[in-house]
């Protein structure tokens, strides 16, 4: 039986402060960008606002200085090199001037005329390489300076655009292909930045008790993470540790609804699982995935047939995929179309006709 809470109070998770020199001030006036790359103590360089950023507000779109297959035959290193000399001289120091964990033992530690040697190369790759199009990785220099935080304290979510198609007079074969041409990478704050405070994204799905992001963390990215989170007092890593658990059950629960007749749920349950996971997340401060979990309950509100939960979950992910995704995402439209078109839902009427229920009255207050 799922217990559905009024408003929680959420986990309080003070970012710290950082003062920007006047000089690095005055630089970043100059770019576009509404952050400054500069020194955090403890982990190298970050990425810290310039100005208040809003929640939903496009911080930075940024095409790859390259990309490379995740699947590759032959040897990284001289993969990531050979990539490396296709590139102009600026944007391969762009590249070098990146962080790196370690080298590894193999391998020549002599420098070519690229001015990097291979072990070195391939442990940039390794630490700043990101997921872009299906099966690729991608070099994304600026998104490569933003440091990791768990759960309820990373504020900001990156997100690949595939290209955008081209009129035919504009495409030719001859051509050497464009950054553009291989698509872009957008970068949203999930929630309101305040001026001075980092901006912190997540390296991996992080809603796992601290011990396991931190193993996790240690193993695949080699450093031993001091979010807000993570450097919460123990008693309050246990009750989020709690919290994180929880949050796994109910969407393991969740996806029993796939399953009809025995051992599945009815939708009305599913969407009770939806409003405590809401609450659980709000208690916890995490609010990615929102944007998700909305779709999944107009989902299951369009098969039952409920018009008004069908309108106004579909509503509540448009708002969140806005947030998280940009409002002119796909996920975002297609939300917002059946938030107006509930019977034009693609699981209309697939299920048996029951009225599921709506967000918790606190969520919908709360927009
Ligand atoms: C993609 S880079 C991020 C930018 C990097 N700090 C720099 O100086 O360019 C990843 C590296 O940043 C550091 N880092 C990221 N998040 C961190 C955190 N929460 N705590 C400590 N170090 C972190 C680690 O050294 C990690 O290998």
């Amino acid at each position: 039986m799922v217990v559905v809470e009024d408003s929680p109070t959420p986990l309080r998770l003070e970012p710290p402060r950082y003062k920007i020199s006047p000089e690095v001030l005055l630089a970043a006036n100059e770019s576009a960008t509404p952050f400054v790359v500069m020194k955090i103590p403890g982990r190298g360089m970050g990425a810290v606002a310039i100005r208040d950023i809003k929640q939903g507000e496009l911080i930075l779109r940024e095409n790859p200085l390259f990309t490379l297959p995740l699947k590759i035959d032959g040897d990284p290193e001289e993969l990531v090199l050979a990539a490396l000399s296709n590139l102009s001289s600026n944007a391969r120091s762009q590249f070098i001037n990146l962080s790196h964990h370690s080298h590894s033992k193999s391998g020549s530690n002599t420098e070519d005329e690229l001015g990097i040697d291979g072990p070195t190369a391939l442990s940039i790759l390794q630490t700043n390489a990101i997921s872009a199009s299906p099966g690729n990785l991608g070099i994304f220099p600026q998104i490569a300076r933003l440091n990791h935080g768990c759960g309820g304290a990373f504020n900001a979510v990156y997100n690949f655009r595939p290209p955008i198609a081209k009129p035919e007079a504009e495409t030719s074969t001859d051509e050497e292909q464009e950054p553009e041409d291989f698509g872009f990478m957008v970068l949203h704050a999930l929630k309101p930045i305040p001026a001075n405070t980092e901006l912190l994204t997540t390296y991996f799905t992080s809603r796992l008790p601290r011990s396991q992001r931190r193993d996790y963390l240690l193993q695949h990215y080699h450093f031993a993470c001091d979010c807000a989170l993570c450097s919460l007092p123990e008693a309050e890593i246990k009750e989020s540790d709690a919290r994180m658990e929880e949050v796994d059950e109910l969407r393991k629960r969740l996806g029993l609804w796939a399953t009809e007749g025995e051992g599945g749920i009815e939708g009305d349950d599913a969407i009770r699982v939806i409003n405590k996971y809401w609450a659980v997340s709000e208690a916890e401060a995490y609010w990615s995935e929102r944007g998700q979990m909305a779709s999944d309950a107009a989902h299951v509100a369009a098969a039952h047939s409920d018009r008004l939960a069908t309108t106004a979950w579909a509503g509540l992910a448009s708002i969140w995929y806005g947030y998280e995704l940009g409002a002119d995402s796909d996920p975002a439209q297609a939300m917002g179309y059946f938030a107006y078109n509930p019977e034009g839902h693609f699981a209309w009427g697939t299920r048996k006709e029951l009225v599921v229920g709506s967000p918790s009255p606190w969520i919908l207050a709360g927009l």
